[in-house]
């Protein structure tokens, strides 16, 4: 197995009395593209701080491709990249591409070098930036400087980004255009990435694996499709014409999980939940026992948000769900 290129040991955070991260341990494998779910205020962005020795953590240790961060700040810096607070990471008076030559000089790599420019042009390019190369970011809009600080953590040859919130701000199209990129970094270079989100269809497209926290604690971590079937109860939203009487309603009531019931004259449209798919023939047949007719059948499959609503409530955080990432 390859090594981890970020490892997170037994990882806290306090301020005062409030715990922000709390004995968070976790790694990440090369390549991956790693989503960190949280409500507000659940300690993302202190995680990330951390992780990238931008804050001294109260017990713990955070390893970038085998370097602590905080032991040797400088030598971990130049293995990472990194947009924490958007478009104030860029300088607005200078232009796109003197301030990708500016970060990328930072970490040694010579403007003038035609690898160092080509694989800036490409990123321009691939973000949809190459025309406005030469323009000043302050001329910018707030979704394009937002996209400069995006090209200018990535223009180094990295090996992990960190990016808090990187499509917050972005039109569709340019939400897209990162997208791609990253999944294009991350396959053809071996990026990895390390991305906050509120923003559950970036997530669900992007990332190979999701960890959620909640009150500074890891309470799922796994493959999207595994998180998402960890609360697999589909739900059925049923149509019924026709005669319903109160008895089968009771009848209904009393064997499944109606999640909501609303009667407009002899029309009857239900939400029921259903633990096991094969509950459905017996449900449509006590739905026409009266005479009615089934209008219509439609199956709702749960999603990330569903998945994360219910890991986040007061009973999803009773308990850690791991799923082996
Ligand atoms: N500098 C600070 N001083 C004191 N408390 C802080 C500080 N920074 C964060 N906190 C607290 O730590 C907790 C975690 O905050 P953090 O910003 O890491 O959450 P987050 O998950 O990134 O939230 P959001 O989604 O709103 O950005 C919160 O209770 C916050 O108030």
């Amino acid at each position: 197995m390859t090594d981890p290129v970020i490892e997170v040991r037994t990882l806290s955070k306090r301020y005062g009395d409030v715990v922000a991260v709390d004995d968070i341990s976790f790694s990440v494998a090369p390549g991956t593209i790693l989503g960190v779910l949280g409500p507000n205020g659940a300690g993302k962005t202190t995680m990330l701080k951390a992780m990238l020795g931008l804050l001294v953590p109260t017990a713990g240790e955070v390893r970038v491709c085998g370097i602590d961060v905080h032991d040797r700040p400088a030598h971990a810096y130049r293995r990472v990249g990194a947009t924490l607070e958007g478009a104030r990471n860029v300088y607005w008076r200078l232009t796109v591409r003197e301030n990708l030559a500016f970060f990328a000089g930072l970490a040694g790599d010579s403007p003038r070098d035609p690898a160092v420019r080509a694989r800036h042009d490409d990123l321009l390019s691939q973000l949809g930036l190459l025309d406005r190369a030469d323009d000043v970011v302050n001329e910018l809009s707030r979704g394009m400087k937002q996209k400069v600080a995006l090209a200018c953590a990535l223009a180094r040859d990295i090996d992990v980004a960190f990016l808090d919130e990187p499509t917050l701000g972005l039109d569709v199209e340019s939400s897209l255009d990162l997208r791609r990129e990253l999944r294009r970094l991350a396959d053809e270079r071996g990026l990895t990435v390390v991305l906050t989100s509120h923003d559950m269809s970036v997530i669900e497209d992007l990332c190979d694996r999701v960890i959620v926290v909640n009150h500074g604690r890891i309470v799922a971590d796994g493959a999207v499709r595994e998180l998402v079937d960890l609360f697999r109860t589909s739900a059925v939203r049923l149509v019924v014409d026709g005669p319903l009487g109160e008895s089968t309603e009771s009848a209904i009531r009393s064997q499944y999980a109606v999640e909501s019931w609303e009667r407009d004259g002899e029309r009857v449209r239900m939400m029921v939940a259903l633990d096991d798919g094969n509950d459905l023939p017996a449900l449509a047949e006590l739905c026409i026992a009266d005479g009615g007719r089934l209008v219509s059948v439609n199956t709702v499959e749960p999603d990330l948000t569903e998945a994360f609503l219910q890991l986040t409530s007061e009973r999803g955080d009773e308990q850690s769900l791991e799923v082996s990432p």
